[in-house]
């Protein structure tokens, strides 16, 4: 099975979080999701969250540091997230490839539909004090 390696942004300001929608033609589509996607050969983690976010966010990542990660596995693929909190960037995050873009009160997230590897992101979050 294809296993690929992911790296997940989780930006957190003033208890809010960033959530990016996959577009619908996607792997997982139509889900709000954590901005980030793969890894790439001979990329470290903060390396891949700081091109990914810029990519897809049009953000520059200052501060951040690795939190956790989580195997998953997909029917058509299994994924291992690596999970990077930033907690500094300049610029305005935009949605660059034309997502939606949105900042999601941390105590607001059951609201929203995640990829279904997300869920102990999600608890962690939820479980963490952010001040
Ligand atoms: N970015 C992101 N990916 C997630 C999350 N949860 C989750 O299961 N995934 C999965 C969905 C995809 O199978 C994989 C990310 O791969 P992707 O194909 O979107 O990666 P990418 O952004 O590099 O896109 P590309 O190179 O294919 O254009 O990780 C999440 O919160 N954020
Ligand atoms: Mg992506």
């Amino acid at each position: 099975m294809q296993h690929i390696q992911v790296a997940v942004g989780v930006i957190v300001k003033d208890g809010h979080v960033l959530l990016a929608k996959r577009p619908e033609h996607l792997h997982q589509g139509n889900k709000w999701e954590f901005p980030g996607g793969k890894i790439e050969a001979g990329e470290s983690l903060e390396q891949a969250i700081v091109r990914e976010l810029s990519e897809e966010l049009a953000i520059e990542v200052s501060q951040q540091h690795a939190w956790f990660s989580l195997d998953y596995d997909y029917p058509e693929k299994r994924v291992s997230l690596h999970m990077s909190i930033v907690s500094a960037f300049t610029g305005e995050p935009r949605g660059n490839e034309g997502q939606p873009v949105e900042w999601v009160a941390i105590s607001e997230l059951g609201q929203f539909t995640f990829p279904d590897a997300n869920q102990p992101i999600i608890d962690k979050l939820q479980a963490s004090d952010w001040d």
